[in-house]
């Protein structure tokens, strides 16, 4: 079936075999594809009949569908821009670009013209399942059976009802080697393009090309080529090995290149004749040149390319190895390494062969050995081999900068994901809930039958449930959540900082339930909200009558009700100092003694803190016991804001059936809508973008099936709007309007005016260039509306325009004089007093009024 040349097979041939097959069960006739065969024969072993309708094909309801798009977000995030990339490339062709997952389920697609009302007519659109056992033959389905690329053409199709499709389906695999789902594109068949196969085939590639980006963020990637150039294709094979040096992860192609035994957990060096710690070394540094690898026999050489995760360069140092940048800037006989016999060095012209470690470059016999017959260079070089057969060429034209290389970064690139189109609902036509039987479709997929080489490699670390529910394809993410796990069920206490509303107490939580302490206690105490005189009893528990007011009985205190389970101390940056100290004995101890004497207790707890404050500048200005600093940071991880994250189309996805609660229904968002979206700062994080989508379902009215920015929370449609004029001056005139212009738009009321007015002005080549801040922020009361600055114009330091990044605004961005400021506070706090009464002292519902965090309004109270 995976077609080398498409020619579509003559449809007088197709007719007298189709009629062959009805009347006697077989296929005598033999179709000239072998794949096609066995396809038709298994449609017809279904029962299917190729004429009429196709009853009882299954469609998923929106929840379903919902449901897998968040079983799937990792494959739906990393296809998105691959799949827009298509959409732009085949769109004169009037086509249908098309996400599955790996039971046929259609997840996602993209498409417009006449032809997507077609393909509506029979079910080509999310929520259909295009399996062959309901379909027949037909790309997608066809695809996942046979587990390679298929075009099926016109009368190919099993159903005569979609004689007019041509469709071309290539698989995606997992880093293991599992198929997850189909990328395909489906067009009219007169439109069809025979390089389609190729291209719906490459770009399957490319989204298999992220997944293993994603899922090895935290190992070293090295990249495999025959050929320099075709380093960062999708035809390059991929590597991925473990700090230690064992291969964790290797794509098809590297597999065909290196042998089925890189797939058996092996370590590097048995593969590749290189010296793992000097490829570590190689790796590290910063502007690392691709290195030739030349093998035995008849293998061919390999260009190779590392990417090592952020943190390895540091602990590279910590492992006693010399730091990279400074061997970059050594001479070649300081350069160290003889142990490991490899050897990082300058090239200077004069020494670089010298003195190589034992059994390294010098014994390689290859006189070209790096060093020699380059001194043009200066490229840091290192002798990979270990074998005295392997010789190693040093590169030495001008290599592409780091930089660049960065930037085309696969994983980086999820950044650009566009605009969301969430097609749900049911098909007119082949409308069919699912029953339970079919409903088993839309599990998790289990992973396809055949070689399944995760069983013969070291098994990669898997998340826990209640953690990988959180992975949505961000890899900063990814990597926090990596971190976690390692840490789990560890005597090492957690400090999670971020902005206010990024999620900080839902990975507290998710840590609880991942760990043996799950079944125990979680108790979450928010130091922020507690008025100062009762912190400590809260914390700490009395004894009956222990001072005015206290009950009678006397209280635990939440330190003891956490006993052997977890505790998390929120806005633990709000606690009064001398709070801290007996915090600190606490920890020190492990035990507590209630407020008004009697015995300490003993406790056990797993201890989380957070901090939306910068606790190390706290620290050093004294407003921060250091000694608790420490006890409390065992591990400390920033969690990403919303505006650096690279998920938000799968948040909101995660997030839409949480707010729909009272309506689900099924509902798409604006594409444009969208776009403005991901371009916004989100000063609440997700808890602001929770709340938007909750005010936007419930402003929609019944019959209504898009998002639009009118459903939106007034501030923000403010702030979009605002957010486009900025970007259409962006576009139009870069560098002419000065970001105090620009600035202050976003926000409300006193807040407004005092930032329009003194809205920062850039106009020099170096901050400029840098982003100087367009300056706003506060909106009154609730704040939420309009952080917002631009960068500086790149045309003023002489650099081309390029999109500008928006900044959130900063404290420190605001030029409001002393008495403004005082002033704008009265009057937020005034506002606040005023929702908070509204909301009958209820916080939670004043503060999801106002758009903010509880504890900014706890803070904005005091
Ligand atoms: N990964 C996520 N998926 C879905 N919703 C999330 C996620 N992370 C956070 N949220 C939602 O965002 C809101 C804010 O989360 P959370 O309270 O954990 O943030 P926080 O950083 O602890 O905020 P604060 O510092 O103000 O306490 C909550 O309603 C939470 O349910």
């Amino acid at each position: 079936m995976s077609k080398t040349s498409i020619a579509a097979v003559a449809p007088s041939r197709l007719r007298a075999a189709r009629r062959e097959l009805l009347e006697t069960g077989e296929l005598r006739l033999n179709l000239p594809d072998a794949g096609l065969c066995r396809s038709w024969l298994r449609s017809h072993a279904a029962g299917l009949s190729p004429v009429g309708r196709t009853p009882g094909a299954p469609h998923a309801s929106s929840a379903q569908l919902m449901r897998a798009l968040e079983q799937q977000h990792e494959l739906v995030a990393h296809a998105r821009p691959v799949m827009q990339d298509l959409f732009a490339q085949t769109r004169d062709s009037d086509g249908l670009v098309i996400l599955s997952d790996g039971q046929g389920l259609l997840l996602q697609a993209l498409g417009d013209g006449r032809f997507v009302d077609r393909a509506q007519r029979v079910a080509l659109r999310p929520g259909a399942i295009w399996d062959e056992r309901w379909r027949g033959t037909n790309a997608i389905g066809t695809a996942l059976v046979e587990r390679r690329p298929v075009a099926v053409m016109g009368g190919e199709h099993y159903l005569e009802r979609n004689g007019f499709l041509s469709c071309t389906a290539a698989p995606i695999r997992d880093p293991q080697g599992r198929v997850l789902g189909v990328l395909d594109i489906s067009g009219e068949q007169r439109s069809f393009h025979r390089h389609t196969l190729a291209l719906v085939r490459m770009a399957a590639r490319s989204v298999e090309h992220r997944l293993f980006q994603t899922r090895h963020a935290d190992a070293l990637r090295l990249q495999l080529h025959p050929e320099r150039e075709g380093l960062g294709t999708a035809g390059e094979g991929l590597l991925a090995v473990s700090e230690e040096g064992w291969i964790i992860g290797a794509n098809e192609t590297a597999l065909g290149w290196l042998g089925e035994e890189a797939a058996r957990s092996l370590r590097l060096e048995a593969v590749l004749p290189m010296d793992w710690l000097a490829v570590l070394r190689w790796a590290c540094m910063d502007d690392a040149a691709p290195q030739l690898m030349r093998r035995e026999g008849d293998a061919p050489a390999l260009w190779m390319r590392a990417s090592v995760p952020v943190g390895w360069r540091r602990r590279m140092v910590g492992m006693g190895l010399p730091s990279p940048s400074l061997a970059h800037a050594r001479d070649a006989d300081a350069a160290t390494g003889a142990g490991t016999g490899a050897r990082i060095a300058k090239d200077t012209g004069t020494d670089a062969s010298a003195g190589a470690g034992a059994g390294s470059a010098t014994g390689a016999g290859t006189g070209t050995d790096a060093g020699t017959g380059t001194g043009t260079s200066n490229q840091p070089y290192l002798n990979l081999a270990t074998s005295s057969a392997v010789k190693i060429d040093q590169i030495n034209v001008n290599d592409t900068p780091r930089a660049a290389l960065d930037q085309r970064d696969p994983v980086a690139e999820v950044n650009t994901i566009g605009p969301l189109s969430i097609e749900h609902g049911t098909c007119a036509e082949t409308s069919v809930e699912l029953t339970a039987d079919a409903s088993s479709l839309l599990a998790p997929n289990p992973g396809s039958p055949g070689r399944d080489p995760a069983a013969t490699r070291r098994p990669d670390l898997e998340l826990p449930p209640a953690l990988a529910a959180l992975d949505l394809g961000d890899p900063a993410v990814h990597q926090l959540l990596r971190r976690l796990h390692k840490v789990l069920d560890k005597p090492i206490a957690l400090l999670l900082q971020g902005e206010s509303g990024v999620g900080k107490d839902v990975l507290a939580r998710a840590v609880h339930d991942s760990g043996s302490r799950c079944k125990g206690p979680y108790v979450a105490v928010n130091c922020a909200a507690l008025p100062e005189g009762l912190i400590e009893a809260e914390l700490f528990g009395y004894r009956g009558g222990a001072f005015t007011g206290a009950s009678r009985d006397g209280a635990t205190g939440r330190l003891r009700q956490a006993h052997g389970g977890t505790l998390f101390l929120d806005e633990i940056g709000d606690m009064p100092l001398p709070m801290q100290a007996r915090l600190l004995r606490v920890l020190q101890d492990r035990q507590v003694q209630p407020l008004g004497g009697g015995a300490a207790v003993n406790v056990d707890v797993q201890l989380i803190c957070a901090s939306h404050r910068p606790l190390r500048e706290m620290v050093e200005q004294g407003r921060f016991r250091e000694d608790l600093y420490y006890r409390i940071n065992g591990l400390a991880l920033t969690v990403p804001p919303l505006r650096a994250r690279t998920d938000f189309a799968a948040l909101v996805q995660r997030l839409l059936p949480r707010v729909a609660v009272q309506t689900p229904r099924a509902v798409t968002m604006e594409p444009s809508l969208m776009t403005a979206l991901l371009r916004y700062e989100w000063p609440g994080n997700i808890r602001q973008l929770e709340q938007a989508l909750r005010v936007a379902m419930a402003m929609l009215e019944p019959w209504e099936q898009e998002i639009r920015i009118e459903h939106l929370p007034e501030d923000l449609q403010g702030a979009l709007e605002n957010l486009t004029g900025i970007g259409m001056d962006a576009h139009g005139a870069a560098g002419v309007c000065g970001a105090g212009e620009a600035g202050g738009a976003g926000g409300a009321g006193g807040a407004r005016s005092a930032n329009g007015a003194n809205g920062v002005s850039r106009t020099n080549g170096a901050s400029g260039a840098n982003g100087a801040n367009g300056a706003n922020g506060a909106n009154g009361a609730n704040g939420a509306g309009g952080a917002r600055g631009v960068e500086g114009p790149a045309t003023c330091s002489g650099l081309a325009p390029r999109p500008r990044k928006l900044q959130p605004a900063t404290q420190s961005s605001l030029d409001v004089s002393p008495e403004a400021g005082e002033a704008l506070r009265q009057h937020a706090q005034a506002h606040a007093r005023q929702v908070l009464t509204a909301c009958a002292g209820n916080v939670s519902e004043a503060a999801r009024r106002l758009g903010i965090g509880r504890n900014t309004l706890y803070r904005m109270l005091r």
